[in-house]
């Protein structure tokens, strides 16, 4: 007879240290069971990590799940599930054979719920749920804020395998929980019949760490104490601490207390024998079986153990219970040597949770990865060249943060330590969960379109700035309009021609005007509000409320306005976001709806980005962590030129990069600085501050760009490539790069959610509007170049540029195809002769977006402010300026903040003959 199958009669159970699905479909589980007497399984991460990587058992499965929209934690859970209660199947004759003592299959909660009572408790109690099998042990650790919770769910009935014991202490600690729950069962008239437990007690481990103290005093020792000689220890500590566990465990478990309980059908709590496989192959392989046999005992085995004990070890009744003299001698000696074993114990348990946080982490890893490929072209994909940067410390890092997880539950203590910041962050976190909140606004959001469309509504005018408008700039450009559809136009420049080109191709009483502002109080935005509703009114419409809409937070302003114009409808949008993490909200589904986006299609990605960026899945691994930690280590670098490169059909997106990632990092002095529509070079033009992104749509012709992007990344460049099958992924861009930006603030050591230098420039605006209607004179306010030779001006300004410098290129009118083309080519050769970056963004838009980088950010800025005279001027309803005035007022209000900080500007007056200028300067 086996020597596994013959421990029974010494009243202890073999169990197996090992679950794959591999051994539940090959039989060998049922084999073990019926010939070699195993009577229970456990498993732990590590186990489900090895098994998840060795064969392809899983792959049909984790296909299926990742196709169904799961997670890799979700897709763990699943298989884990599914092999436990398989498991448990095979394992049932045992237990109904053993009256429910044996037959166990073990399925631990999470490593991360280790010092963590409330979500121990809530795991357990939904795993053993989603087991469902009257044989599964749930598995808890018995560390301090464990055992509440092992209380708990033994009293709840949930049957609880106690693991990562390794002291006498924490042992009892657990022992006395178990018979607390009996109790308290007891005395609310409960069956204790059916509550069972087993608790784990960890040996190897103890040896390795042991012996590995006690090896340092060999060394040093010249005057080894018989008593106490550390050579004569070595592999001692983990029997003895074995023995000394069962003693405390027949003393627990016995007397008149005790014998109560189990005349009212108690089950008594056996102690488990786990780590058992012999670490150091100088002492003999069944080491930790032999010696440990006993009753009311489990020993749960690795295959290679059980080999062995089968092969040669030896059975000897009570075993655990003999030479206890000399366990307490072992402990003495190591006492007297100041080797402290509560010290020692804490070490393993604090190395045991890592350990299966560890094994976790792989494997959820590897899980992402045929998550990934089981998804095919319906994620895009991410790759980093990282060119040198390291970037695994910050990872480690941010996983011992555990950055991810308390990101997503919106955590605002992440970025920074003061009470206020911490507070404002705490209301601008509300955009993790928009994918799935904006989901259940679906049909109401596609209802509101059709009603618009079938009303005969031709165009749609969004009147916004920045984090209001840049969104539907992208849909604009990278979408048009579907067939039947409201056609989108964007107005968030105020030079005069801007609005009277809009006027120009609408027809004002076929128009729905959205007037979107988070907080209402924006000054372009209300001034063109006013504007047009005054110019329906104008054309006799009656009802003219009926022609807008708002998109704003709660109670603002323009709330007031919206109800007092009558207007058809108000979008109340989530006030816990701010206005540039805002695209999956209101401001950006509403204008997608109108213009015949699927919006459904666009959230399901974005569905799948929150996926991918899931909070379990490790920093390195984590498609948004990794590449907002690459940014931000980049930026440290020197590398703080974040040059986008982007697929024709979806350039505008880079608009709204543009905002999110300056306006959220650019402050403190530090910053990325997006470069974006600035023509692809060759390595000769670019210096050593950039950093790539070359984001594809596969459908594009991306032939040029690809090959350009290879020769930067060989001439030592990092490079981001993300590649989208569908331009509907946008809806997952918009995510993946707002957790980026998130995640890039903390290793930047910023706050990626305030704007504080953007208020700057709009008081210096206020206070110049009044000097204009005062006095009139605002033109004269600020330093201004009114020069014929407009090239020589600026190359004597642009000779201050050094190496990571960059050039803001700031027109102050309405970009028109061909001033756009001028400006872009002058763009170019500034960046092929000075080496540096440049940017090239209108105002007053960029005072929306990269504005904050421009005051806030580090000081290597070269700000080029261009003005103009408008040949024809728009007044403002109710205001004593008109629109040309205002936008005058905003160029010199920030060139005055600018100033204010030092920073190199130079304002050139182009008067009213711009094209011809441009052209000059060209
Ligand atoms: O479930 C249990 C204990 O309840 C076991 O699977 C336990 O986790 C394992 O025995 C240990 O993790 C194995 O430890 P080691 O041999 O790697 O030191
Ligand atoms: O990015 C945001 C802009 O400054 C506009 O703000 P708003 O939405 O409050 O009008």
């Amino acid at each position: 007879m086996k020597n596994t199958v013959s421990l029974l009669d010494y009243g202890q159970s073999y169990w197996l240290d090992n679950l794959t699905r591999g051994k539940i479909i090959n039989g060998e589980i049922k084999e073990r069971v019926t010939e070699q007497g195993l009577r229970g399984i456990t498993s732990n991460p590590s186990i489900f990590s090895k098994a998840f990587t060795s064969g392809d058992e899983y792959d049909n499965q984790i296909e299926k799940l990742a196709k169904e929209g799961k997670t890799s934690q979700e897709i763990y859970e699943a298989l884990t599930v599914s092999d436990v209660q398989n498991a448990c199947d095979i394992l049932l004759p045992v237990f109904d054979a053993s009256m429910g003592t044996d037959g166990f299959v073990s399925l631990e909660v999470s490593p991360y719920l280790a010092r963590d009572t409330q979500g121990s408790m809530i795991e357990a109690r939904r795993l053993y749920q989603a087991v469902n099998r009257v044989n599964c042990y749930i598995k808890i650790p018995g560390t301090r804020e464990g055992v509440p919770a092992i209380e708990e769910m033994l009293y709840e009935g949930v049957n609880i395998n106690i693991t990562l014991l390794f002291s006498i202490e924490n042992y009892e600690a657990v022992a006395l929980a178990y018979l607390r729950a009996l109790k308290r069962r007891l005395k609310e008239g409960k069956s204790l019949s059916n509550i069972v437990s087993v608790a784990s007690f960890f040996l190897s481990r103890i040896d390795v760490l042991v012996d590995q103290i006690l090896s340092h005093y060999i060394i040093s020792s010249d005057n080894p104490d018989a008593d106490s000689r550390p050579d004569l220890l070595m592999g001692k500590a983990g029997i003895a601490s074995a023995k000394l566990a069962y003693k405390r465990f027949k003393e627990i478990f016995q007397g008149k207390d005790w014998e109560e309980l189990v005349e009212k059908g108690a089950n008594i709590q056996r102690v488990l024998w786990a780590s058992t496989s012999t670490k150091n192959k100088l002492y003999k392989d069944v080491l930790y079986v032999d010696s440990l046999i006993g009753k009311d005992t489990v020993n749960t085995l690795p295959e290679e153990t059980i080999e062995d004990f089968n092969d040669h070890g030896s059975l000897k009744k009570d075993a655990i219970e003999e030479n206890i003299e000399e366990a307490y001698q072992v402990f003495d000696q190591l006492e007297r040597m100041h080797i402290d074993l509560k010290f020692v114990t804490q070490q393993l348990e604090n190395e045991g949770i890592q350990k299966f946080m560890d094994s976790y982490n792989s494997l959820i890893e590897g899980l992402e990865v045929k998550r990934l490929k089981a998804l095919g072209d319906h994620v895009p994909t991410q790759e980093i060249a990282l060119a040198g940067l390291d970037a695994k410390p910050v990872y480690a890092s941010l996983d011992e943060l555990h950055f991810g997880k308390r990101l997503f539950k919106q955590d605002p203590n992440l970025w920074k330590k003061d009470k206020e910041q911490i507070k404002e962050i705490s209301e601008r976190l509300g955009w993790l969960s928009l994918p799935e909140d904006s989901m259940k606004k679906l049909d109401e959001l596609n209802a509101f379109a059709q009603q618009i469309k079938t009303e005969g509504f031709k165009h749609v005018v969004l009147l916004g700035m920045g984090g209001s408008s840049l969104c539907s700039e992208v849909v604009k450009e990278s979408f048009g309009t579907a067939d039947g559809y409201m056609e989108l136009i964007v107005l968030d420049n105020v030079d005069p021609m801007a609005i009277l080109e809009v006027e120009k191709n609408i027809d004002m009483v076929k128009t729905l005007f959205i007037v979107a502002s988070k907080s209402g109080t924006t000054t372009e935005t209300l001034s063109f509000c006013k504007y047009f509703f005054e110019k329906l009114k104008a054309t006799g419409k009656v009802k003219p409320g009926n022609n807008f809409i708002a998109i704003t937070d709660n109670e603002t302003a323009l709330v007031k306005t919206a109800k007092e114009y009558k207007f058809r409808k108000i979008f109340v949008n989530p006030s816990d976001l701010g206005g540039r993490y805002s695209v999956l909200s209101d401001f950006g589904l509403v204008p997608m709806a109108l213009t015949g986006i699927d919006i459904g299609a666009l959230l399901q990605s974005a569905q799948r980005m929150q996926t991918s960026c899931n909070p379990t899945i490790p920093a390195n691994k984590n498609v948004g962590i990794s590449l907002g930690t690459i940014l931000g280590l980049s930026s440290k670098a020197g590398r703080d030129k974040v040059t986008f490169v982007l697929s024709n059909s979806i350039k505008s997106f880079g608009l709204w990069l543009e905002q999110l990632l300056a306006e959220s990092t650019g402050k403190e002095g530090k910053g990325l600085i997006p470069i974006q529509g600035e023509s692809l070079g060759t390595p000769e033009v670019y210096g050593k501050d950039r950093i790539f992104v070359h984001i594809i749509l596969t459908s594009d012709d991306n032939s040029e760009d690809t090959k350009k992007i290879s020769l930067l990344e060989k001439a030592g460049h990092p490079v981001i490539r993300i590649s989208l099958h569908d331009k509907l992924d946008l809806g997952g861009e918009f995510y993946r790069w707002e957790v980026a930006v998130a995640s890039a603030g903390i290793v930047m050591g910023i706050n990626p959610f305030d704007q504080p230098n953007v208020e700057e420039s709009k008081e210096n605006t206020r206070k110049l509007l009044k000097i204009q209607v005062s006095k009139g004179d605002l033109k004269n306010t600020a330093p201004t170049r009114e020069t014929e030779d407009i090239r020589g001006s600026i190359h004597t300004f642009l000779l201050q540029a050094k190496a990571n410098d960059y050039i803001a290129i700031l027109p102050y009118f309405l970009l028109t195809e061909s001033r756009k083309e001028l400006l872009q080519s002058w763009r170019k050769k500034i960046r092929d002769s000075f080496k540096v970056a440049t940017t090239l963004l209108e105002g007053p838009r960029y005072l929306h977006s990269t504005g904050q980088l421009h005051k806030g950010g580090p000081d290597s800025g070269l700000y080029i402010l261009f003005t103009g005279e408008s040949e024809e001027d728009v007044l403002i309803p109710d205001e004593e300026y008109s629109f040309a005035t205002l936008g005058l007022a905003e160029a010199i209000g920030d060139l005055k903040s600018l100033n204010d900080k030092g920073r190199r500007t130079i304002h050139i007056q182009l008067g009213k003959n711009i094209d011809n200028k441009l052209i000059k300067l060209a």
